[in-house]
């Protein structure tokens, strides 16, 4: 019987033309198998090199047939893999895209934003898209606002969005909205405790791995205040603008101001300002008070240079249709307050924004 060393044996005495090392050595001999007396491997050679191996692979069948109770020997040439190239971990690689990038299927983006919490960004990102749906617009929501995603609340949305890949997300939809919410993708008592770069992982997923479909616009709905969500929301993605929400009051005025101040450092056109709360219409007789001052908004605007887009009165209405599940352009469409939201999705339409 022939041994596998006598076959080693024989392969160290024949060279590789081409690199001039032994076969044996050369890394070309692979999977050798000594069965009785039948022996059997494979060269794996650049096919480049088939011509100049020829006779060596002969010479090898020939020398090993020759051995002590070889019956029979099948050598067969295949081509090798290319190894592939390590790793470039470092140095002269492609830079990565940097800067905002463009969504694709998403046409456009709007982030709602305000200076402070509680004046009304949810509840207007919520009417604006059920009223741009209403327009005939493919109208997406991304509720971003980590302290307190409301979304799925005012959307009426509720459970766990599925990933059958296991790779995107789909979203949710109802009123005619696709809409995703931080809220959806955590317990509810885990968001307020995330630190910034879990923020801006999750914000990222939520822009990149969600299945949107193709959009006319999608409109973003952040936390209240400057953070990390909205500077990475800027940074990471192509903005058409944004709208900022304020009341009429004086500091929530201020705040606004520093949301815009935020937005232009980034180069984030703002669009226009949205006054929420204006006055207050009374549930009963429909009587308006201006409960928070009046005028103080359009003042604002004019002095920095930015359209007042629309003026909310504050209204039972909203708050109760807010609550159930169905924004109050769903639920009460002919309601004067549903129609300065509609108002406001047509001029947004008109002036290119969605
Ligand atoms: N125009 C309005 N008329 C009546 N109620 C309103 C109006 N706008 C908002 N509200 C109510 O005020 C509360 C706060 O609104 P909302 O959650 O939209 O504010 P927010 O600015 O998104 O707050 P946060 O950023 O803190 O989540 C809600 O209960 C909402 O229903």
């Amino acid at each position: 019987m022939a041994t596998r060393d006598e076959v080693l044996n024989v392969l160290k005495g024949l060279k590789d033309p081409v690199s001039g090392a032994d076969l044996a050595s050369s890394g070309m001999v692979r999977a050798l198998n000594v069965d009785g007396g039948e022996v059997r491997f494979v060269m794996e050679i650049d096919p480049a090199n088939a011509t100049a191996l020829t006779p060596v692979k002969t010479e090898a069948e020939e020398k090993i047939a020759a051995l002590e109770g070889v019956t029979k020997v099948s050598i067969v040439m295949t081509a090798h893999a290319k190894p592939s190239a390590p790793p470039d971990l470092k140095a002269n690689r492609p830079a990565q895209p940097q800067g905002p990038q463009k969504i694709p299927g998403i046409d456009r983006i709007l982030a709602v934003a305000s200076g402070k919490g509680g004046v009304g960004k949810s509840t207007v990102s919520a009417n604006l898209a059920a009223a741009f749906a209403a327009e005939g617009r493919r109208v997406g929501l991304l509720d971003a606002d980590v302290y307190g995603p409301s979304q799925p609340r005012m959307l009426g949305v509720s459970g766990r969005p599925s990933s059958p890949d296991g790779k995107t997300i789909l979203p949710m939809r109802n009123h005619g909205v696709t809409m995703m919410s931080i809220g959806l993708m955590t317990r509810e008592e885990e968001a307020v405790v995330w630190r910034g770069p879990m923020l801006m992982g999750a914000l990222q997923q939520m822009l990149n791995q969600v299945q949107w479909g193709a959009l006319d616009v999608l409109i973003v709905d952040l936390p209240p205040g400057t953070g990390d969500v909205q500077m990475t929301l800027a940074q990471k993605a192509e903005l058409t603008g944004a709208v900022i929400v304020s009341t009429p009051q004086d500091i929530a005025l201020l705040d606004a101001r520093k949301g815009i101040n935020m937005f232009e450092k980034l180069g984030t056109p703002i669009v226009g300002m949205v006054e929420n709360m204006s006055t207050h219409i009374c549930s009963q007789c429909g009587h308006e008070e201006h409960v928070f001052g009046h005028g103080g908004v359009a003042a604002e605007a004019k002095k920095l240079g930015v359209p007042l887009l629309a003026e909310i009165p504050l209204a039972m209405d909203i708050r109760v249709a807010a609550d159930g599940g169905a924004p109050l352009v769903v639920s009460k469409p002919n309601a004067p307050q549903s129609q300065a939201f509609r108002t406001l999705a047509r001029s947004l339409i008109d002036s290119g924004n969605a």
